[in-house]
């Protein structure tokens, strides 16, 4: 039986970014908020992202850092154990948590896929029930979140995905990973402590293509040393697999891979060597050399999840959404009617949590301002977005890179400093090991940061203060009057601004 009912804002999508718009549109506001969720109340990010792989780095990056510390034995990785955490980590998935958060809010949840049928109206499929009909009398928010994009010819192999990947349950004695971007990164960290023999097929010339140069050497020289085969200008041309075959989450998925990959000459890539590599067979000689794996991890990437949500019964499509902003106070939304949001990785902005829960408290508010008559809390043009990848080391940043900044800038218009993550003896006594670099670019014409990286252990923790310093626009002459404590981490800002020009100091 179908059933009726009306919201002031019903929101697709109950992942972090879905929650966070329900929350902060009805608190103080009076206004009703339902969250319509097809699988886990948390998304991605609680249940098959961010959580789980931060839950099984955490005590690798930790027994690794044990391992470099002199009075401390190495630590024994059990792995049973460390899976086990994860599981904790994720709920065991089970969102009855966040279902009472949400509830305790006083926010509804309707499970089912929903999909949009007309103005302002959303119909959820559900298991097992007739369908109900949900009316927003304001808002109706797409927070679904990301699909990863699986290239051919790889599909029918039934690769890995990030999901298989964080929800390991059967370690392959030898990984494929294809990309060379934040998961594929961090999953061969994770992979390769776990005890499989990772190979990375790299299509680019570096790893992690949007930080800093050196960034990207670091982590190809850490992964390199913790065992990984990471081949860079990589192209894979065919994929097969025997007795491909869907076996659950994180468990193998069926025979052994072949990869047929083609090595760009102009990388320095140089031959691929290895267990892992036989050469051309079944009439490919010549072809390129064939890696052969028993799973395969495709890390290439994901895209808005927008289809099968009814945009045409609205006149939209996929790509008129993507052009608008998340911004309802926006004042060109186009063809995209007001009462019509996206925001998280549903609007094609940074994929990150933590930059769609800042997206969607803002959406949040000025939704709950625009139909309250309040004034909507200003917002600060050009935000950054931060970013910490958690390899080991850490890599971390925030606004620009050198590059960017000067063709944004121009070239004589951006100084560049850069420091050892050793130069701070905060930083030097994290690990006996230490390594990485600081680094700051600075706007001589406004004469603040307006990007900064760490590499180094612990990186993450150094990026909140750069953030700050660049959405605050402090000078770098006023950085110079915030004192870091005696002996963190934090000194190596003393080293960034005595590395700058003098004339930017005073
Ligand atoms: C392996 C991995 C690790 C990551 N680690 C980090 C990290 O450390 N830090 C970080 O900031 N970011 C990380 N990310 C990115 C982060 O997971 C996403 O940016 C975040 O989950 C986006 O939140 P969201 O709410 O927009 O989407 P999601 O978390 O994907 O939630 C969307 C929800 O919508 C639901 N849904 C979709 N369509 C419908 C429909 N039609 N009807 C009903 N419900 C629907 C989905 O089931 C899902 O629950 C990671 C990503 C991956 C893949
Ligand atoms: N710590 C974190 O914050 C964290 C962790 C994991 C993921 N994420 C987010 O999730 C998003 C998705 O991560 P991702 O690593 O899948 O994407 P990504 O965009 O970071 O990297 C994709 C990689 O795949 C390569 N690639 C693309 N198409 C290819 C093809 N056809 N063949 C071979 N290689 C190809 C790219 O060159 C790149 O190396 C990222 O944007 C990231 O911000 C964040």
């Amino acid at each position: 039986m179908r059933s009726d009912q009306t919201y002031d804002v019903v929101v697709l999508g109950g992942g972090p970014v879905g929650e966070n718009v329900a929350q902060y549109a009805t608190e103080h506001s009076g206004l009703t908020a339902v969250l319509v969720e097809r699988e886990l109340v948390g998304g991605e990010c609680s249940y098959y992202a961010c959580m789980p792989s931060k839950a099984l780095l955490r005590p690798i990056e930790v027994a690794s850092t044990a391992a470099h510390l002199g009075g401390l034995s190495r630590p024994h990785l059990d792995v049973a154990a460390l899976l086990a955490r994860r599981d904790e980590w994720v709920s065991h998935y089970d969102d009855a948590s966040q279902v009472d958060w949400a509830e305790g809010a006083g926010i509804d949840v309707v499970r089912g896929h929903g999909r949009i049928t007309g103005p302002r109206t959303v119909e959820v499929t559900r298991d097992g029930e007739g369908p109900v009909v949900l009316h927003a009398r304001h808002a109706v928010v797409i927070a679904t979140g990301s699909s990863p994009v699986v290239p051919e010819p790889y599909a029918a192999a039934l690769p890995w995905g990030s999901r298989d990947a964080t929800g390991v349950v059967e370690v392959p004695e030898r990984l494929a990973i294809v990309g060379g971007g934040v998961v594929a990164c961090e999953a061969a960290t994770w992979m390769a402590a776990l005890g499989s023999h990772v190979t990375m097929l790299v299509r680019g010339d570096r790893l992690l293509g949007g930080a800093e140069p050196f960034a990207s050497e670091a982590v190809l020289e850490a992964l390199r040393g913790a065992g990984v085969d990471v081949r860079l200008g990589v192209e894979v041309s065919r994929c097969r697999r025997e007795d491909a075959r869907d076996t659950g989450l994180g468990r193998v998925h069926g025979g052994m891979v072949h990869l047929l990959t083609t090595t760009s000459a102009d990388t320095g890539a140089g031959a691929p060597t290895g267990d892992q590599t036989s050469p051309a067979a079944d009439g490919e000689a010549g072809a390129g050399e064939v890696v052969e794996a028993d799973e395969l991890l495709v890390a290439t990437g994901r895209r808005p999840r927008l289809e099968g949500l009814g945009l045409e019964t609205v006149g939209l499509d996929a790509q008129a959404l993507l052009r608008h902003t998340s911004s309802p106070s926006e004042s060109s939304r186009g063809e995209v009617p007001d009462w019509l949001l996206a925001v998280g990785d549903a609007s094609g902005e940074a994929p990150l949590t933590h930059w769609g829960k800042y997206r969607a408290r803002v959406l949040g508010q000025h939704l709950a301002a625009r139909t309250t008559g309040a004034e909507p809390e200003p917002v600060p043009d050009d935000v950054p977005v931060p970013q910490v990848v958690f390899t080991d080391p850490q890599v971390a940043w925030v606004g620009l890179t050198a590059s960017a900044a000067r063709e944004r800038f121009g070239e004589t218009e951006v100084e560049v400093v850069e420091v050892p993550f050793t130069g701070a003896a905060g930083a030097a006594l994290l690990r006996d090991d230490a390594s990485g670099t600081a680094s700051l670019v600075v706007d001589r014409g406004s004469r603040t940061v307006v990007g900064a990286t760490f590499v180094g252990p612990d990186a993450g923790e150094l990026l909140h203060a750069a953030t700050i310093a660049i959405v605050g626009r402090v000078p770098v002459s006023v950085l110079r009057h915030a004192v870091p404590s005696y002996p963190t981490a934090s000194e190596l800002w003393l080293r960034l601004l005595e590395g700058l020009p003098r004339d930017l100091r005073r």
